[in-house]
């Protein structure tokens, strides 16, 4: 019964991940009771003979309050089941259980050492819910609850612990997580942090910048413009070359020799085929992609690989009355954990953020009648913060050199080549916006 009322349920999600295919099967892998009314369910949910898994809060009430209305899953009984993230009365568990080191059938709710994590905060669930959801507990902490679950330890709680343990700046204090045993591994399924309520996305500034660039008239250049934007570009390149340094640091490095390197050309390659044979519009920039992956295999330097963020782009970055904090150090959703946990060279997450400024540049045009003649005022905004990015980086001590420029470019282009596909599947209408990088100008 609470197996069909859930199938039911699930599929209208949005985190839900098998959106447009039929629930041939969903079943109850896990069920433990955290308190009172409030359930923690596992479900695995079959469709086109593959499985995935998901964590669910499930509320139980007597009776429902209007405010709770939308997250009715269905009734059984007398008894009303509900999505509880909603819930403050019932989420605040969440906070005991991990100020407590609480253990409910194999569930462990745990505590950073050395935090204490006040309790009484209500929470409320983030606006912006995508493939995961977060819950904000007053304007202290923020609490992702991971839907889809993948067996291992999330490189978010692995990364910003180490991290915080040794007093690294740039990241969002970590104070707690909630864990179980998927598959015989250690799973995270939630974490939570400090919330930083005063702090500003990245992608909004860039783009508040981009709009005051092109509302300035008579058309001023981008660095008179009220909004520029190229101070905070060159602090944040300073602030990645911290967290990369701070990263090696913390973890393993190594390097690839120079007879290996042309297995990075073999990988950049693999990706293109998969996208290519997904995205039929990226056919006709095949032939310039691989010649910069050629570029990559006459590299005749050895490359210095490490621990990086991995999907690193403006909407991860967040600027606080003093400074820039990078979040969400879990690689490309999608990608298998140990993929998103292997080592590789900073210059991939220089290179996310270079076509992050791209992003932010075209953005803005895709809805413009006069977007022809606002190309160039883009190309010069991301220009101007491109380099402002790539000082700032050299400055705060990254490592940068003359020899990197091939590795740099193929980085940007098969993280291009990656936005297409995810464009593709999430937002048609912006697919134009990655697909511009492989034009001679890219832009
Ligand atoms: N520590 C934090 N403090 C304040 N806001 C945050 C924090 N972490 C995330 N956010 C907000 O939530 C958004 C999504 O967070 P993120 O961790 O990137 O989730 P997702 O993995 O779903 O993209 C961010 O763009 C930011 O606006
Ligand atoms: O933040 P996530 O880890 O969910 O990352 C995914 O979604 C991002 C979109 O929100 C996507 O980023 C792309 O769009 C951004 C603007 O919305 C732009 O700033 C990025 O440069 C661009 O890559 C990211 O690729 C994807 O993994």
């Amino acid at each position: 019964m609470l197996g069909e009322l859930l199938a039911a349920w699930i599929g209208r999600q949005r985190w839900f991940g098998g959106k447009g295919r039929p629930i041939d099967e969903l079943s109850i892998d896990s069920d433990v009771e955290l308190t009172s009314g409030l359930r923690h369910l596992i479900v695995a949910v079959w469709q086109e003979g593959s499985r995935d898994r998901y964590q669910i809060l499930l509320g139980e009430r007597d009776s429902l309050p209007d405010r709770l209305s939308h997250s009715l899953i269905g009734t059984i009984g007398d008894v009303y089941l509900y999505d509880a993230v909603h819930d403050a009365d019932r989420t605040s568990w969440l906070l005991d259980g991990m100020a407590h080191d609480e253990t409910r059938s194999g569930l462990r709710m745990r505590h950073v050492p050395g935090v204490t994590i006040d309790t009484t905060p209500r929470s409320l669930v983030l606006g912006a819910e995508q493939s995961n959801t977060s819950l904000v507990f007053g304007d202290a902490y923020i609490c992702k609850l991971f839907r889809r679950l993948i067996p291992g330890v999330n490189p978010e709680l692995e990364i910003v612990t180490a991290l915080a343990a040794r007093n690294a700046p740039h990241i969002a204090q970590p104070y707690g997580w909630i864990e179980t045993d998927l598959d015989g591994t250690d799973t995270t399924l939630a974490i939570m942090q400090e919330f930083l309520s005063t702090a500003n996305d990245g992608w909004d500034l860039a783009l508040a910048s981009v709009r005051d660039l092109y509302a300035s008239l008579p058309e001023l250049p981008a660095s008179e413009a009220g909004g520029d934007f190229a101070a905070e570009s060159l602090r944040l390149g300073a602030a990645t070359a911290r967290v990369h340094q701070e990263l090696a640091q913390a973890f393993p490095t190594d390097v690839i020799e120079v007879h290996e390197v042309k297995r990075m050309a073999e990988g950049f390659r693999r990706r293109l085929g998969r996208a290519v044979a997904e995205v039929p519009e990226l056919r006709a920039y095949v032939s310039a992609i691989e010649a910069a992956y050629h570029e990559v295999e006459l590299l005749t330097n050895e490359v210095p690989v490490q621990r990086v963020h991995g999907d690193y782009h403006l909407g991860q970055v967040m600027r606080t009355p003093t400074d820039w904090v990078v979040l969400d150090f879990e690689g490309e959703p999608g990608q298998p954990l140990a993929e998103r946990r292997a080592m590789s060279s900073p210059l991939r997450d220089v290179a996310g953020m270079l076509r992050s400024f791209d992003y932010a540049a075209r953005h803005l045009l895709a809805d413009q009648s006069q977007a022809a003649d606002l190309e160039p005022r883009a190309q010069e905004w991301a220009d101007r913060n491109r380099t402002a990015f790539l000082d700032g980086y050299v400055e705060g001590g990254g490592v940068i050199t003359r020899a990197d420029a091939a590795l740099l470019r193929a980085f940007e282009l098969s993280k291009a080549v990656y936005e297409v596909v995810y464009e593709a599947r999430n937002r048609p209408s912006w697919m134009a916006i990655p697909l511009a990088a492989f034009r001679p100008r890219g832009i």
